[in-house]
């Protein structure tokens, strides 16, 4: 990859996606910012161009909406600087499952899922064509973890991180590295916006703290990053144990104790 490839980054106004894109600044890449505000958008621009003298562009999109989507998908198409993705745009989950709505619905997997799809979907084959490139997916832990509640936003991050690793046996033997970050609570707006009071919280992480975490991650081609997880091991075991259980999958017959009887 070369040094100034561009890096476009969704949820670029604020939390993690801000935080991206000043390291990503830092280390001299240009920048495609992605988010609703175009006003915050700018500002942080002005800021990293000065900072940093990097040229950094700003794609004002709601990727709820299949014009702005589109706008942003024709972008990683067309641009062939840009070499890496990063994923991050989300939304947090406000209230239980019986307090939402058409409408809360649709927002939260639209811009969980199908919008970070369509843009993983939009890059991949121009980057399979340079035989390079990369595509960093935000999660949460939350993805493994129906016991934090927020059923909806938790699915959501759960086909995040399937969809990271699907596409990272597809797409790794082409040259294109895909990485899944998984923070646990972290200190960023998203809280706010959810309407979730977090004054009485202890146990969340900086956000500079998770993305510098996470770029460790990324610079070592890790798939699965996983910030607040201190023993690495437990990972590792729990995915070996889902892989062991893969061949036991596959049978013709049904398992003995499902079979008619008293
Ligand atoms: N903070 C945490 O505790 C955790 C966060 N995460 C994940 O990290 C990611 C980033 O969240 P975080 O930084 O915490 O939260 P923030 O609320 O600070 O940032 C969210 C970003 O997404 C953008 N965004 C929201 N809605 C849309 C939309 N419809 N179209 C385009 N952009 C949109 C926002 O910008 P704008 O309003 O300008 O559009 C903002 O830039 C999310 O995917 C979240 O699920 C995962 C685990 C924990
Ligand atoms: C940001 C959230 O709402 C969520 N609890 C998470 O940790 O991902």
């Amino acid at each position: 990859m070369a040094t100034r490839s561009t890096v476009l980054i969704t949820g670029a106004s604020s939390g993690i996606g801000a935080t991206y894109a000043e390291r990503f600044a830092r280390r001299g890449h240009d920048l495609v910012l992605v988010a609703r505000d175009k006003a915050r958008l700018e500002a942080l621009s002005a800021r990293l161009r000065q900072e940093s003298s990097v040229v950094v562009d700003v794609l004002q999109a709601d990727l709820t909406q299949s014009s702005d989507l589109a706008a942003v998908e024709t972008r990683l198409r067309d641009d062939a600087k840009i070499e890496i993705l990063i994923n991050n745009a989300g939304v947090a989950q406000s209230g239980g499952f019986t307090e939402q709505t058409a409408g809360s619905i649709d927002r939260l997997v639209t811009l969980n899922t199908t919008a970070l799809t369509r843009l993983a979907a939009a890059i991949a084959p121009r980057l399979v064509k340079a035989g390079e490139g990369a595509i960093v997916n935000i999660g949460s832990v939350v993805g493994f973890a129906p016991e934090f509640g927020q059923s909806i936003y938790g699915a959501t991050k759960a086909f995040v991180l399937f969809l990271s690793q699907g596409l990272s046996l597809e797409l790794s033997p082409k040259g294109i590295y895909v990485q899944a970050v998984l923070p646990a609570g972290t200190r960023t707006e998203i809280w706010e916006r959810a309407g979730i009071d977090i004054s009485a919280r202890t146990d969340l992480m900086e956000v500079g703290e998770l993305v510098d975490a996470a770029l460790v991650g990324f610079d070592r081609r890790e798939l699965v990053t996983i910030p607040p997880l201190h023993d690495a091991a437990r990972w590792d075991a729990l995915d070996t144990a889902r892989q062991g259980l893969l061949s036991d999958l596959r049978q013709a017959h049904a398992a003995e104790r499902y079979r008619a009887g008293p």
